[in-house]
């Protein structure tokens, strides 16, 4: 092992040559920010059989060399950065960890580090340093003022500032945890939230049902709702398999969520209206009041959600993402009809998930949120902030019997996919994710092109987030 004191300098040339392994999504927009950002030896790949095709992809792009395989790129570079499928992690790393060149610094930009951290532990040579990295964000958003968490795990700390500098151009937002900090945060923020986004999805697609065609449910927070299921739907499944099945503490919550839409869907069946605002009443205090101290809140540095401004825009705003067809030339679209008011289960489960296990969503909100994040906690405050749009959402939960079937479809989603990921089978994780996206997959090009849009305009607007 390196005796980090007797290196309290950086070793490595002020050009380091960067290496990228796994040129997906993610791997791709790392190359075109570090390579954009001046850094001029950045070697990369993916697997052998794409080498000619990635080569000749990235002729003449400044700074970037495309190497046949790991191995090339291992033993060549000072700090390394795997983007490879969480599952592949191990096996990955396996195969070209032992040629990471002496004193470099590796990386993985796997989404659930558990994995990753034994495949580091078992596989690297010990002369090599581990600083680990996330991107809080999908390929397709800019980086730029997005949370980038950064992991000292086996290094000095030039090493870490060497991989700070190496970022700069992402113009990111350092947050500095430890592995397991990570896996217990993007569990609460990420595997929970995508596990409502899922079922939703879900139970959509179960139904046949357009969510943008259903007029009493188009427009406001519901284009929120439908922008953000389908971005989820079009991207990889492996990426949610692997950071829900592979986080011990993910099944935690996400088997909570089934049981939170069970439970208020049977107090909605048997029109207990007592016991459903109860039960949601006190939801809403431990969430939503300033005062709250929950296992996670840390030393009353919680913001007040009351003294913050609404992530959300106006519903007029979010009207304007809406993936149902413009209105014809001459015509205007009428107004979403919003006088029907939807129960709002899957958003009623949420904040009654949020309560059981103690989650201060806003404190995750300042340090770690993705965008997906903070638009659902953005749309469960927008609910639960207003005490009038909170009771008609349980009055129509409680008495409009015309939701019951969509309520039906939502609690059989979340109870399946709560139910595969608990069984841990990546198969059925990929089948039922497949499935759901078929359904859907028309709309996949609109759908992400509309929700940047909304992200983006969410985003200018909140610029304290
Ligand atoms: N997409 C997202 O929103 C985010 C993803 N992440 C994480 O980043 C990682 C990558 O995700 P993403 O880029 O989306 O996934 P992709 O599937 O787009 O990219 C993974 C790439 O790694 C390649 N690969 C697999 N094995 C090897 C190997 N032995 N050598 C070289 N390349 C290999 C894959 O090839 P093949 O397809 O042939 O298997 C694929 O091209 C994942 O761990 C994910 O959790 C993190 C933040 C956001
Ligand atoms: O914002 C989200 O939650 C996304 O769905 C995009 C995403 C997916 C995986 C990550 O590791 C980070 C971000």
């Amino acid at each position: 092992m390196l005796d980090p004191s007797a290196t309290p300098n950086s070793p490595i040339e002020a050009q380091p040559t960067i290496g990228l392994i796994g040129m997906g999504a993610m791997g791709r927009m790392y190359a075109t920010y570090l390579s954009e950002g001046g850094w001029k030896k950045i070697h990369v790949c993916d697997i052998p059989s794409k080498y000619e095709e990635i080569k000749a992809e990235y002729a003449g792009v400044p700074g970037i060399t495309v190497l046949p395989d790991g191995h090339r790129v291992s033993r060549t570079s000072d700090f390394i950065v795997y983007s490879v499928e969480a599952e592949y992690i191990d096996r990955v790393v396996a195969e070209y960890g032992p040629s990471t060149k002496v004193g470099a610094i590796v990386s993985a930009q796997t989404s659930v580090k558990a994995p990753e951290r034994a495949a580091f532990e078992k596989h690297l040579p010990e002369d090599v340093y581990i600083v680990s990295c996330h991107s809080l964000h999908g390929p397709t958003v800019s980086p730029h003022g997005q949370p980038l968490v950064l992991i000292k795990h086996r290094a000095p700390d030039w090493a870490l500032t060497l991989v700070e500098n190496i970022f700069l151009p992402f113009r990111s937002r350092h947050v500095y945890m430890s592995y397991d900090e990570h896996d217990l945060v993007t569990a609460n923020t990420q595997a929970v939230t995508h596990a409502a986004f899922l079922s939703m999805g879900t139970a959509w697609a179960s139904a046949k049902e357009y969510p943008w065609e259903n007029t009493p449910y188009v427009g406001g927070i519901e284009n929120v709702k439908v922008n953000i299921m389908l971005r989820i739907y079009s991207n990889k499944w492996h990426v949610y398999a692997g950071l829900a099945i592979l986080n011990p503490s993910a099944r935690v919550q996400i088997a909570q969520y089934a049981r939170s839409a069970t439970e208020l869907f049977k107090l909605m069946l048997a029109a207990d209206e007592k016991a459903l605002r109860e039960r949601v009443y006190k939801a809403r205090e431990k969430v939503f009041s300033a005062d709250y101290g929950g296992a996670n809140a840390h030393n009353g540095r919680v913001p007040s959600p009351g003294a913050r401004t609404p992530i959300l825009l106006s519903e007029d705003t979010l009207d304007k993402f809406s993936l149902a067809a413009p209105p014809s030339p001459g015509s205007s679209r009428p107004r979403s009809p919003k006088a029907k008011a939807n129960s709002h289960l899957s958003l009623l489960a949420m904040v009654d998930c949020w309560a059981h296990l103690g989650i201060n969503p806003f404190l995750h909100l300042e340090l770690a949120a993705t965008p997906i994040f903070r638009m659902w906690i953005g749309v469960a405050e927008y609910l639960f902030r207003s005490r009038a749009r909170l009771d008609a959402a349980l009055n129509a939960a409680l008495y409009d019997v015309t939701h019951r079937s969509d309520d039906l479809e939502f609690v059989v989603a979340a109870r399946g996919w709560a139910q595969c990921v608990a069984f841990g089978s990546f198969e059925l994780y990929k089948d039922r994710f497949g499935e759901t996206a078929g359904f859907f997959r028309a709309r996949f090009e609109d759908a992400v092109r509309v929700g940047s849009a909304m992200i983006q305009a969410i985003m200018e607007s909140s610029p304290s987030l």
